[in-house]
């Protein structure tokens, strides 16, 4: 039986190509409308894995995902990058001087806000996904719409791009997590991501990065979130990689003492390929 993978979005859209590159494509896709309802779906024991964006390196952190991560709880299993090419598309013949509207999903649109600015003349809307838009184009036949999409979706539905490559840098990724529900088997690990909370006082969040840089552990991330109804208050979301687990252990039995709700959220393979 194949594996099921929710994805945000329908086919064609960005996650379901992140789901392909990590698992193959072996795999059974599960089209979800939402961040949280893949969450649902994975809780339901309907799938087996969630793929979620977390970064991108235009638009920043997709922060409302460091919530679903620290609600659901789910353990994270792997990553895997993606190089996102956007690109305007429209209806056969439509010209760019037909296009009244835009839309795509919000990430997307930031990450082509030079090109919107400098297009003044379209209004924009948010959709659920990138491909998403692209089928709206196609399936109303919208003659003044267009879709910022990757590629595929302008080839699963029909459309022709009409501007390529839209976005503000060519140097264009997004990260995205696995998560399962179910623990796994877990072979050799060399990243790590984690959270907790400091006291807010002077020094405190540096005495547990220097516990990392200590013992040689390389932060290659941090994020941190209000704590909900405590002002001053944050959750501190850090992704480590070591070369030696030896040193990662000390690592966690120091930064322990410095800290409270320590979570582990995943142990995993660095994946950084794109
Ligand atoms: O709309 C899509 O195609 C998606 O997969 C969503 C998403 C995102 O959530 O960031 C994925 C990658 C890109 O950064 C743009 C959009």
């Amino acid at each position: 039986m194949n594996i099921k993978v929710a994805i945000q979005g329908i086919k064609g859209s960005f996650h379901e190509e992140a789901a392909y590159k990590y698992f193959g494509d072996q795999i059974e896709t599960v089209e979800c409308e939402s961040f949280k309802k893949m969450c649902e779906l994975l809780k339901q024991g309907k799938v087996d894995y969630i793929v979620m964006a977390i970064e991108n390196s235009i638009a920043g952190s997709l922060l409302p995902n460091y919530n679903l991560l620290r609600d659901y709880r789910f353990p994270i299993v792997g990553e895997v990058y993606l190089h996102i090419k956007l690109h305007l598309m429209a209806l056969p013949d439509v010209t760019l001087q037909d296009i009244k509207f835009v839309e795509s999903h919000p990430i997307a649109l930031q990450q082509c806000n030079d090109y919107l600015e400098e297009n003044p003349q379209f209004k924009v809307t948010e959709a659920e996904d990138t491909a998403a838009s692209a089928r709206k184009v196609s399936e109303l036949q919208l003659k003044d719409t267009a879709a910022i999409a990757p590629q595929l979706a302008a080839k699963l539905y029909g459309l022709e791009i009409v501007e390529r490559r839209i976005e503000t840098n060519k140097k264009n990724y997004t990260r995205f997590l696995i998560l399962t529900s179910k623990p796994e088997e877990r072979g050799k690990v060399n990243k790590a991501s984690l959270s907790f909370q400091t006291g807010n006082g002077v020094g405190s969040l540096s005495t547990v990065l220097q516990c990392f840089a200590e013992q040689n552990i390389n932060l290659s991330k941090i994020q941190s979130m209000p704590v909900l109804g405590k002002r001053n208050e944050y959750d501190f979301y850090v992704d480590v990689e070591w070369k030696d687990q030896a040193d990662y252990d000390a690592a966690i039995r120091r930064v322990l003492k410095h800290t409270s709700n320590f979570n582990i959220m995943g142990e995993y393979m660095k994946n950084e390929k794109v």
